[in-house]
């Protein structure tokens, strides 16, 4: 906490965080403590619900009605209340503390008077701005980086044939001080010089593009600016930091108007002077960068994608700057090219990567562009492990660097107030890196990781000699050395990011709590033992919008249709019969359809229910299977469609169209997995109204309560152990209650229905996490 001098209250942070806050809103008497718990010291009356008084204040600013209204109660609560001791004495101390609330609240007009004149200025800079391109007519998104005076080195070309051309300015100068020699063989980015003002030049005229700026951001800039400065006059370690994030002294007022402009929303319309609504997050925000080798809707093979697309944007509602870095695999429509180049060191090579962006949803989506990534939509862990580990080092390094090289929204992230959250073993390496280059050298020192453990059964594990491909120091080899007793001492990538990262969280609590087991930890449970203290389960969320009934763009045609809690029975019945006839099953209403959508791996039980198959083709029911992955089992899928072709079909391929379809036209969802961290489909199908019968492992006995027929509660069938007799003692009686208790039935699927599956509530929970690594050393 951040004393105010004789002010009459605390603040929780500095002052100049709180002007920026209050410039959140454009509105000149916005409530500003009304999300900022202010609480009195010197009467120490008002330490209870102060929050509630200064709400009230704030939006009578330079009123003291409301203090009197306030007064008035406190009186009537009298000396029995505990919070007035004497009347005289009290009224004196409000008297004094109304005095100095009126100064604090002039300081605060004046401020804010301030910020308003400075908003015209740079509007008035704005509109003299003459876009040479003629590319950016939008008047509002017409800042350059020239207006703002923001210094960079990035290239501003996008044509690869000018490629020599841009690298040139990343060249290593020649008249630069040698570099420490492990280092500046293996420093993420070796080819890079020392930003200068004639690198700061070329991209006077890149193109501002629309984005959310931190409130912190003007800040956390100036802050990684000299610490830029700094690097550039010692000998470095690191090549070099980009001039992207350089901004001069003279220039860190006009960054910080475009910072706030982007803030208040002004970037987009200047005259706008609605009310915004307080960032959710509150002092808490921050600037988060999710780093995934996959991110929906543009690379996914599983439940990765999925977060990588959903979270970031949950965080974003909560008022943080959130970007996703994710490989570009493929041509996207959305992101552009930035023409930030960069080369990084991989094994020995230098390779060059290109960030593209998009603002979407309120997210920066960069993705990395290298030959190592494209064309790998179909096949994105395709190759060899040595193939697969060195696009995971490129994509580790090119994302540690991404806050201080590519601009969002006009300015680059910076690394003060920053988190990072890496996922699964394939981004394991971003918080080694960022420990081993940087903060142990005193750079990014605000800066922090977590890392998200999606399923700890694949660890990037590979031989000793592996560790030459990852270029870290000699030292850093025992983050990585672990024994196996089948496979002997190895090099294990999760194990190194589990030790470095500063928090740890896992998909549900039952996976946290199951890592920490033998059977569980796959190996890595001591680790995750030892690392206890940091390790948190979050139940992972859904995309409500891409996810929902009611608005699925797979169910607008080919028979399908939308529906909702209302047109349950109709809609889903619809549904279900359009599915049938797409699949070539016999359509009939009555007959119970069941599903199962998954990778075909043995974590998803797909063998039991193989076991499971004679009995149910016993049963009056349908059974389609969508799924991907070893080939033993696809065939095994296709052997189940030529056997049943009357009951079962067995697609084998990846369509996100048909796992939405199955979704709503299914009426069960089986999901028989031995392990299960945390699982989405079975919140998908809760969402549509089909009733899951799941192995009750980690996620999955967190998220489908047990259907209990006496108290009419529950949310579908769950069986204790991975055994193919207990799946279809769960699997019969959701059978009978199918049949002969539709009311049941029906409880079961609007309870599920109506339950907020989206993921506020597990961002919130993730903010929790990213404050707690902030604040660790
Ligand atoms: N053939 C196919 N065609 C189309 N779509 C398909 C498909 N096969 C799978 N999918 C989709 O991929 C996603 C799989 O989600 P899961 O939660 O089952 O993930 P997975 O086991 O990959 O992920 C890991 O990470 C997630 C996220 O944390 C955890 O929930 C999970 O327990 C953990 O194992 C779903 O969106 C599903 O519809």
């Amino acid at each position: 906490m951040a004393s105010m001098g004789s002010l009459p209250f605390v603040i929780d942070t500095a002052m100049e965080s709180s002007v920026l806050h209050c410039a959140n809103y454009s509105r000149p008497n916005f409530p500003l403590f009304a999300y900022r718990p202010i609480k009195f010291l010197d009467s120490g009356v008002l330490t209870d619900s102060a929050f509630g008084c200064f709400k009230v204040v704030g939006e009578d600013i330079g009123r003291s009605s409301s203090i009197s209204w306030r007064t008035k109660r406190l009186r009537a609560k009298g000396k029995g209340s505990g919070e007035v001791e004497d009347g005289d004495k009290s009224e004196d101390t409000f008297q004094a503390t109304i005095e100095k609330s009126k100064k604090v609240l002039a300081i605060q007009n004046d401020l804010l008077q301030q910020i308003a004149e400075r908003r015209k200025l740079v509007s008035t800079i704005k509109n003299s701005i003459v876009d040479p391109q003629g590319e950016f007519s939008n008047e509002e998104e017409d800042i350059t980086f020239s207006s703002l005076n923001i210094a960079s080195t990035h290239d501003n070309a996008t044509d690869e044939d000018d490629s020599n051309e841009n690298l040139s300015t990343t060249k290593e100068p020649e008249d630069l001080p040698p570099k420490k020699a492990y280092l500046s063989a293996n420093s993420p980015n070796i080819l890079e010089k020392i930003p200068s003002d004639e690198g700061a030049k070329e991209t006077e005229d890149l193109p501002i593009q629309k984005s959310s700026l931190d409130v912190n951001s003007s800040k956390q800039l100036t802050d990684t600016a000299s610490e830029a400065v700094r690097a550039a006059e010692l000998p470095s370690f690191l090549p070099s930091f980009s001039a992207t994030s350089i901004i001069k002294d003279e220039q860190k007022e006009d960054f910080k108007e475009s910072s706030l402009q982007e803030v208040t929303g002004e970037a987009n319309d200047p005259a706008d002077d609605d009310v915004k609504s307080p960032p959710l997050a509150g002092p808490n925000v921050m600037n988060v960068i999710l780093v995934a080798a996959e991110c929906a809707p543009w690379s996914k093979t599983g439940g990765l994608g999925d977060v990588a697309g959903a979270l970031p944007k949950a965080l974003a509602r909560r008022g943080h700057r959130v970007m996703v870095v994710a490989p570009r695999y493929g041509n996207y429509a959305e992101p552009q090219d930035t023409g930030v180049r960069k080369r990084y060191r991989v094994a020995g090579q230098d390779m060059e990567v290109v960030y593209y962006q998009a603002y979407i949803d309120g997210v920066d989506f960069v993705f990395v562009e290298s030959p190592e990534f494209r064309h790998r939509e179909n096949n994105m862990y395709g190759g060899n492990r040595v193939d697969v580990l060195k696009r995971m080092v490129l994509l580790c390094k090119a994302a540690v660097e991404v806050p201080w090289h590519v601009p969002c929204g006009g300015a680059c992230y910076g690394d003060g107030n920053l988190v990072f959250i890496a996922n699964d073993w394939h981004t394991a390496l971003l918080p080694v890196y960022l420990k081993a280059y940087y903060r142990d050298n005193g750079l990014m020192k605000y800066t922090r990781s977590v890392l998200v453990i999606h399923n700890i059964a694949h660890q990037g594990r590979g031989p000793l000699d592996d560790f030459s491909y990852i270029d870290l120091p000699p030292q850093y080899l025992d983050f990585f050395r672990m024994y196996d007793p089948v496979g002997g001492e190895h090099l294990n990538i999760f194990a190194a990011g589990l030790k470095s990262a500063d928090r740890v969280v896992t998909v549900s609590h039952g996976y946290a709590w199951e890592l920490k087991t033998s059977e569980g930890g796959w190996g890595l449970h001591e680790i995750i033992n030892e690392n206890d203290w940091k390790l948190k389960g979050i139940v992972n969320g859904i995309d409500t919008k891409d996810w929902s009934p009611e608005l699925d763009v797979y169910l607008k045609s080919d028979g399908y249709t939308n529906y909702s809690l209302e047109t349950l029975q109709t809609g889903k019945q619809q549904c279900k019969e359009a599915l049938q006839k797409e699949l070539g099953l016999p359509i009939r209403g009555d007959i119970p359809l069941i599903g199962f959508i998954g990778r075909l791996d043995p974590q998803k039980g797909v063998d039991l229910i193989a076991e499971a198959v004679p009995w149910m083709m016993g049963q009056d029911v349908q059974l389609v299977m969508l799924g991907t992955g070893r080939p033993d089992l696809e065939d095994m899928l296709r052997h189940f469609e030529s056997q049943h072709h009357d009951k079962i079909r067995g697609w084998v391929g990846f369509s996100v169209k048909t796992a939405h379809r199955i979704t709503a036209g299914a009426d069960i969802l089986l999901m028989p997995s031995r392990f299960e961290p945390c699982g989405l489909n079975q919140l998908y199908a809760m969402r549509y109204g089909t009733i899951p019968v799941v192995h009750g492992v980690g996620g999955l006995r967190e998220t489908v309560q047990p259907f209990d027929p006496f108290n009419e509660t529950g949310l579908g069938w769950t069986f204790d152990r991975a055994e193919a007799n207990l799946l279809i003692n769960a699997l019969g009686n959701c059978l009978l209650t199918y049949r002969q208790y539709k009311e049941s039935w029906g409880g079961i699927q609007r309870r599920g229905m109506m339950q907020d599956l989206s993921w506020d509530n597990a961002a919130q929970k993730y903010e929790e996490v990213l404050v707690a690594a902030k604040y660790q050393w």
